[in-house]
């Protein structure tokens, strides 16, 4: 799979589709310069200065104006994409984002494929692979756990980290090469172990963080299960803050299941509230009974509520390593006690935050806000191979142990964008949008 040519003038739409206050319309490229001074009547863009607006008309090949306009002009290498760089930021209409976007192709401009000017930054150099993700990742980030996360991505506190560990990587192999040239003043075995060792230890710590990072950025589901009268809709509507399911003294009030979307210290759930699970002959309840059950094997965490006020019922079978126990109705005399529940009142508010604090916990794990979180498939891979090799190398013989250091180390700058594939390349472009 080719990549698209690195210097031609493209041209697209970056704001998204519909209607806004202001668009933009990009344009990068050798001559992008020269390509907008066509559609643009007002100070030549080829004599402006890097970094400055300047307000004119943008016209269309006839000279029929298309409507008012700032023109924001970059000069190499000093924009984004590192090439000479254009934005034409008019009113927001389709209408006219489609119009310019049009000018700018007959004035010699091609349309930009999905994530090409990103690309560009990174085949120019601008930013490795890792940071090129970040952008999407921030582009796409919904909750401030995954913005913040994406935002340090930018920031290359991941591409530190590697660097850091690829650098230990090949000092070991300088000195293993060494000691195969003159083996008597060559590497202590130790050294090998120690450092393979250090290296594989951080690789770890990374990869634990990936379910942490996978919720930060895709978000959990969270399942509310019980017997019927447990209290599972009146907690949904406490977390939530507003009555979101139907409450009612009657058993088997929730029939079917409910999503509704809630964040917990940054991160996006959706609680889903489902039927009382009991023996019952109904078949409507019934299955409402089941589908509560196959929820509760999918879904990220499982909240178990049993009523504290009455006697427990026999508990269903569930994923247990990823429940959490909770006793409801805190705030009436209790029918029983059990140290591993965590008590609730929904009409209260009482335990609500450590409840709250439990289920972040229990999602994101050891994970800590400080770290860095892996949360791209991409990287997890790569981790996952660098961590393979790193462990060869600890068993090898010493005299072929460099050959596994070096695949460790081919591992880790792929997270970089290091000599990988058009292919690889390719494939992380693809998921981009159009424009950025
Ligand atoms: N209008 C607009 N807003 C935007 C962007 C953009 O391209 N255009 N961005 C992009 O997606 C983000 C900002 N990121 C950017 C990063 C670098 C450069 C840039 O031109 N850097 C040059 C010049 C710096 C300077 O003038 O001080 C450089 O680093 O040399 C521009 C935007 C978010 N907001
Ligand atoms: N005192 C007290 N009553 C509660 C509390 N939470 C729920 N209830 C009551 O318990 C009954 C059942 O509550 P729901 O939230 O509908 O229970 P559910 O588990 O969703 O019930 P189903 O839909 O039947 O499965 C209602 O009468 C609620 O008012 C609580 O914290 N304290």
């Amino acid at each position: 799979m080719a990549l698209p040519s690195l210097n031609e003038p493209i041209a697209a739409i970056a704001t998204p589709p519909g209607k806004g206050a202001v668009g933009i319309v990009r344009l990068s490229g050798v001559g992008a310069l020269e390509v907008a001074a066509k559609v643009w009547r007002g100070k030549d863009p080829r004599k402006l200065e890097g970094g400055r607006f300047t307000y004119g008309t943008i016209v269309d090949a006839r000279g029929e104006v298309l409507d008012e306009a700032l023109m924001l002009v970059f000069r190499a290498p000093h924009s984004y994409t590192g090439q000479d760089a254009v934005e034409l930021q008019t009113h927001g209409s389709p209408a006219v984002l489609r119009q310019v976007l049009q000018a700018l192709l007959e004035a010699g401009a091609r349309l930009a494929q999905p994530g090409e000017f990103t690309l560009r930054a990174y085949l120019n150099g601008r930013m490795d692979l890792a940071q090129a993700e970040a952008v999407l990742a921030l582009v796409e980030s919904e909750s401030d756990a995954a913005r913040r996360q994406a935002l340090r991505g930018l920031a290359r506190s991941l591409s530190q980290q590697i660097e850091g560990m690829a650098e230990r990587l090949y000092d070991l192999l300088a000195h293993i090469q060494a000691w195969l040239d003159y083996p008597e003043e060559g590497v202590e075995p130790a050294e090998i172990q120690t450092t393979v060792s250090e290296v594989l230890a951080e690789v770890e710590r990374l990869l634990a963080t990936a379910p942490a990072g996978r919720i930060a950025h895709k978000g959990a589901r969270l399942a509310l299960v019980g017997a019927p009268n447990a209290g599972k809709s009146s907690l949904l509507n406490a977390l939530l803050g507003y009555e979101r399911a139907i409450v009612t003294p009657i058993p088997g009030t929730t029939r079917d299941y409910l999503e509704a979307p809630l964040e917990i210290a940054g991160v996006p759930i959706t609680a889903v509230d489902t039927a009382g699970v009991r023996q019952t002959d109904d078949p409507v309840e019934r299955s409402g009974v089941e589908r509560a059950l196959k929820i509760a094997q999918e879904a990220d965490l499982v909240l178990y509520l049993v009523d504290a006020a009455e006697p427990p019922p026999t508990p269903p079978d569930l994923p247990w390593e990823r429940a959490l126990k909770v006793a409801t109705k805190a705030d009436l005399p209790p029918a029983w006690e059990d140290a591993e529940f965590i008590r609730v009142s929904s009409q209260t508010g009482f335990g609500l935050e450590a409840l709250r604090k439990a289920i972040h916990d229990k999602l994101i794990g050891q994970a800590s806000e400080g770290e860095i979180w892996i949360s791209n498939e991409r990287h997890t891979q790569a981790l996952y191979e660098a961590r393979q090799h790193l462990l060869e190398a600890l068993t090898a013989p010493q005299d072929l142990a460099g050959l596994s250091v070096q695949a460790a180390l081919d591992a880790l700058n792929q997270i970089l964008g290091k000599d990988v594939s058009e292919e690889v390349i390719a494939r992380v472009f693809r998921n981009f949008c159009v424009g950025k």
